[in-house]
This record gives C-alpha cells, sequence and structure tokens, in this order.
C-alpha cells in the first residue's frame, strides 16, 4: 500500500489509489467516524482485482482538517475521484462513509455506479444525542467515552475474544483529533438525506449487523426501504464495523457487485 497525498479543496488529503488495469470500473472506500482508511486493508486484501482507492476524510487519519459538512466531504471524494481520471465507481461507505455515498450520488451520479451502504442510514442519530458528544469530546477528549464508543463499534464476541485488536482500534480512536471529531459530529447532526436518498435508482446493498448498537438493524433497514430495488443484509453477531470483524464477507458483497457492473 502506497501513502499518496492530494490537495483537493484547499485541503490535503491522504490517499491509496491501487489498480492494474484501466478497464474495470474501481471501488471507493470511504471510512467511519474516529477511524482512517486502515478499516478497509482487511477488505481490500481480498479483492486483488479490484482497482481500489481508499482515503481519510478530512479532520481524520493523516488528511488535514478544515471545514466539514457531509456534501463538502463528498465534494472531496470527487475532486479526488476527478483528479484520479476516476468514473462510474462502486461507492463502499461504513456509518458517516454511508452518508458521504449517499451525498456524492445524489450531487455527482456520473461517478456512481452502484453503493455498498454498510451500517449507516439516510440520518443517523438525534441533535440531542449528537450535542451531547460533541459538548463531552470538546470539554474531556475522546479519552473518557472511548470505551462506550467500542461498545457500539464491535460485538459482544469481539470484545471476549480479540483484546490486542480491540486496543489498538481503540488506539486509532483516540488518536483522532478533537476537532476532527467534533466538527464530523456536527456534520452527521446536521445531515439528512431522505428526500435524495430516496431517488438513487443505481444497484445498492445496504449491510447491517445484528449487534450494532450506533446504527441498528432497523436504521439499515428503513434506508434499504428507501431505495428501490436495493438489497439488505443483516450479519448476525456483528456490531457497527463489519469491515473488521468479517472482512470476507463485506468482501464477498463488493464483490459481488463489482463482478455485476463489470460485465
Ligand atoms: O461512534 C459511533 O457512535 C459510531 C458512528 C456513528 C457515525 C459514525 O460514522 O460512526
Amino acid at each position: 500500500m502506497s501513502l499518496q497525498f492530494e490537495k483537493i479543496r484547499d485541503t490535503n488529503l491522504h490517499y491509496s489509489f491501487h489498480s492494474e488495469t484501466k478497464a474495470a470500473k474501481p471501488v471507493v472506500f470511504l471510512n467511519s467516524l474516529g477511524t482512517d482508511f486502515r478499516i478497509w486493508q482487511g477488505v481490500a486484501d481480498k479483492l486483488p482485482d479490484v482497482p481500489k482507492l481508499m482515503m481519510d476524510k478530512r479532520g481524520h487519519g493523516l488528511s488535514d482538517m478544515g471545514a466539514i459538512s457531509i456534501e463538502g466531504l463528498a465534494q472531496d471524494v470527487a475532486g479526488l475521484m476527478d483528479h484520479l481520471g476516476l468514473t462510474a465507481a462502486i461507492i463502499c461507505g461504513v456509518s458517516v462513509g454511508g452518508l458521504i455515498a449517499q451525498s456524492l450520488a445524489a450531487l455527482r451520479p456520473d461517478l456512481v455506479a452502484g453503493l455498498v451502504l454498510s451500517n449507516t442510514g439516510a440520518k443517523i442519530g438525534d441533535d440531542a444525542t449528537w450535542n451531547q458528544r460533541i459538548d463531552a469530546v470538546e470539554a474531556t477528549g475522546l479519552e473518557p467515552m472511548a470505551d462506550a464508543v467500542m461498545e457500539r463499534w464491535f460485538s459482544a464476541e469481539f470484545h471476549k475474544t480479540k483484546s490486542a485488536q480491540l486496543a489498538g482500534y481503540r488506539n486509532m480512536l483516540t488518536r483522532t483529533t478533537v476537532e476532527g471529531y467534533a466538527q464530523s459530529c456536527r456534520a452527521i447532526r446536521d445531515a439528512d438525506l431522505t428526500v435524495s436518498t430516496r431517488a438513487i435508482a443505481v444497484p445498492t446493498i445496504c449491510i447491517g449487523g445484528s449487534e450494532d448498537k450506533a446504527t441498528p438493524p432497523e436504521l439499515v433497514r428503513a434506508l434499504s426501504d428507501l431505495i428501490a430495488d436495493s438489497k439488505l443484509e443483516i450479519i448476525q453477531g456483528v456490531g457497527h464495523l463489519p469491515c473488521l470483524e468479517v472482512p470476507e464477507i463485506i468482501a464477498d458483497h463488493v464483490n459481488d457487485l463489482w463482478r455485476t457492473l463489470n460485465q
């Protein structure tokens, strides 16, 4: 994996693009709140033939900070895809990454051939909960809330059996900057994509986790109900980040859609 950087919309973005061929449609991976694009590595490793773009959204990973809104984050994706000459991709986003994917589909339909919407909704959470989280992170940082976040991210089984991984992903969360995290929470709080998402007409799969306490299965089902002909899969025994708990299942779904759209 090579580290690549590009200034898009006045903000330096960290990304990785790898492609053996110009002929196939690429897959673009968009990460969640408090994570960077390494959360997709286990999925990407299982897709050797697929051209893959992974990127740290602004305020996360090695990307710069800058004003954050869901539409702005979608414009960043569009800017980077334009820079790389990519069109008609499969956009695979988890959680806020799924909101960005839906926003990109509305903003630049030419860039979106299909969607994998993992553990997300057309609207995530409510104002009161996000305001509480923003106040808490700005007052005392991420460390005091990290264990509660891990409860939402991972299943009971993962907590019981994967203590080293749990500690590593906890580090990923707590090393996120307070500004990047808080601004992203504001962007999620302020986004309601219900109207534009109802118009999505590309092949879409919505994926949830039976133990996801951040975007529970009912929210993912409601998202799937909004999108005509979308598929729904609720994976049993996983939490909010199936790309980390069961990367092989996510890779299979991405691969199925990729093969269908490359026929
Ligand atoms: O931290 C959480 O609650 C999980 C989450 C919500 C939106 C997102 O991207 O991650």
